[in-house]
């Protein structure tokens, strides 16, 4: 069965067909780093991280990109509030994205372009499209320059909208357009009201690329100029999207062959969102559950349905969860470790349909079932092929619990198992030293000790016996 995926160009379910066999190149619209990042904002970094390990497990090389905005109207407005440079904000913001990625086992992309570092390629794209008669200066001084829509005759294609019925684009002020949907390329720098720091020099005069633009330069620079998916939130369709294609094509770029999109995390029906105050950061949600929980709880879900959080939903799925990695704990414990194995049909189907992770996840459940009948039986040839096979379904969403990544501070429970490893390792040691030394052996309870001291243990003789710490 090959692997099929809701297009929302097409607004149908198609066959995916890569444009260089055995390969995949995949473009994600990152986040603009203006403020912490929220369950929602990072919903599309597990999602699309799913596609890359599926696409991965399919065969596929995969070339995936996910940029950062780092300059934009909404990070000057919130540095400026908070008193900072606008990169210093952007770059702590950065900081807790990558730290809330981690946290989540969303794997780092291929490459992850700044805006900020393809200024030029933004520049060239301009000039291009000027030069086919697709976009202008603005005449009114600002040095802006918008995209000519009208001179597009596919403007709307991607949202099957027409042009008399779409809303102005309201990036700039509207008295140097043409028309009041031609959007903004680049932005001339407002010298009275932004930072010097925050304009480039430019055919048109120091100024700053707009949003769209950016990510068709950068999409072209790594992915080339026809690549194979475009993903993103639900809300980028319009204008993010549809903007960023028509660019691409006027320039003679043929851009992405699939479209998908996530659809928002809701709390009481309505988007999770900063300006909204129904928020809860990763950190906040880090308190109570495990990264892997969490995770988990994101990817039950079809990227596709709305998903309305709650704490209560979270507790089912990681007690759902739980089960999953006792049965795993349990099965380690008879078989002495888990090797590699190969998931079941059911799982690749549900994957091949769309990334249907509900349908998969239920029969990862499945298998956990079978595996602890087989368990109470003592069955342990069949296990053994159970319990990879449920462990392989887990590596493919980023879930397995014995993956190095969830070793991060918020992660899973690798962590805490070193410690009690360390733990015991460190003590029988002791043991060893007291025991040479009540021998008067000093020679071999000082090498023990050395030792220790050479990976990172200090130890102190205290009158109730040794104490060991990190040094
Ligand atoms: N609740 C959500 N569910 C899924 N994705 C979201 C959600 N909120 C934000 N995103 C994604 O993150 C991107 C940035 O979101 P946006 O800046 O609108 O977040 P926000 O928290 O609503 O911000 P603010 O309220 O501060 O304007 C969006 O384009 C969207 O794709
Ligand atoms: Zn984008």
């Amino acid at each position: 069965m090959t692997f099929r995926l809701y297009d929302t160009a097409t607004r149908e379910v198609r066959d995916f067909v890569p444009l260089e066999e055995g390969k995949a190149g995949l473009y994600v619209c990152g986040l603009t780093v203006q403020s912490e990042p929220h369950v929602g904002h990072v919903r599309s970094g597990v999602n699309f991280d799913v596609l890359q390990r599926w696409l991965r497990h399919l065969g596929y090389d995969v070339t995936f990109i996910r940029n950062v905005t780092d300059i934009d109207d909404k990070i000057l407005v919130k540095s400026a509030e908070q008193g900072l440079a606008w990169y210093q904000l952007a770059y702590r913001m950065k900081r807790q994205l990558d730290r809330a990625y981690d946290d989540l086992n969303v794997a780092p992309p291929t490459y992850e372009p700044a805006a900020t570092g393809h200024v030029p390629e933004m520049i060239v794209l301009i000039q291009e499209l000027i030069a086919k008669g697709h976009a202008y200066a603005a005449e009114d001084g600002s040095g802006d320059v918008y995209f000519d829509v009208r001179s597009w005759p596919q403007y709307g294609e991607l949202t099957r909208q027409g042009i008399d019925d779409m809303e102005a684009a309201e990036d700039a002020d509207p008295r140097g357009k043409r028309d009041p949907r031609d959007f903004a390329l680049w932005k001339g720098w407002k010298k009275d009201s932004e930072p010097e720091t925050a304009a480039w020099p430019s055919p048109w005069g120091p100024g700053r690329p707009g949003w769209h633009i950016e990510c068709s330069a950068m999409a072209g620079k790594y992915l080339g100029p026809a690549f194979d998916i475009h993903g993103g939130g639900v809300d980028l369709r319009f204008p993010h999207h549809e903007n960023e294609q028509a660019q691409s094509r006027a320039a003679g770029r043929p851009f992405a062959t699939y479209w998908m999109h996530n659809a928002w995390i809701t709390t009481a029906g309505e988007k999770m969102s900063k300006s909204l105050g129904n928020s809860l950061t990763i950190p906040a949600v880090l308190q109570k559950y495990r990264g892997i929980e969490l995770r988990y709880y994101l990817v039950a879900a079809h990227y596709r349905s709305h998903v309305e959080f709650s704490f209560e939903a979270l507790d089912e799925a990681a007690t759902g969860f739980r089960r999953i990695e006792n049965f795993l704990d349990r099965a380690a414990d008879v078989l002495g470790g888990i090797g590699g194995g190969i998931a079941c049909a059911d799982f690749l189907n549900a994957m091949n349909d769309d990334l249907g992770t509900p349908a998969a996840v239920a029969a990862i459940h499945e298998v956990v079932r079978e595996g602890n009948k087989l368990l109470a039986a003592g069955d342990s040839p069949a296990l053994r092929g159970n319990a990879a096979s449920v462990v392989a379904m887990l590596d493919v969403l980023g879930l397995d619990p014995a993956d190095p990544a969830w070793s991060s501070p918020g992660g899973g429970r690798t962590a805490e198992r070193l410690e009690t490893v360390v733990e015991g390792l460190v003590s029988d040691l002791l043991t060893q030293r007291e025991k040479a030394r009540a021998d008067r052996d000093f020679v071999s309870a000082d090498a023990i000790r050395d030792r220790l001291h050479a990976v990172g243990v200090q130890l102190e003789d205290t009158p109730d016996g040794p104490k060991w710490s990190l040094s």
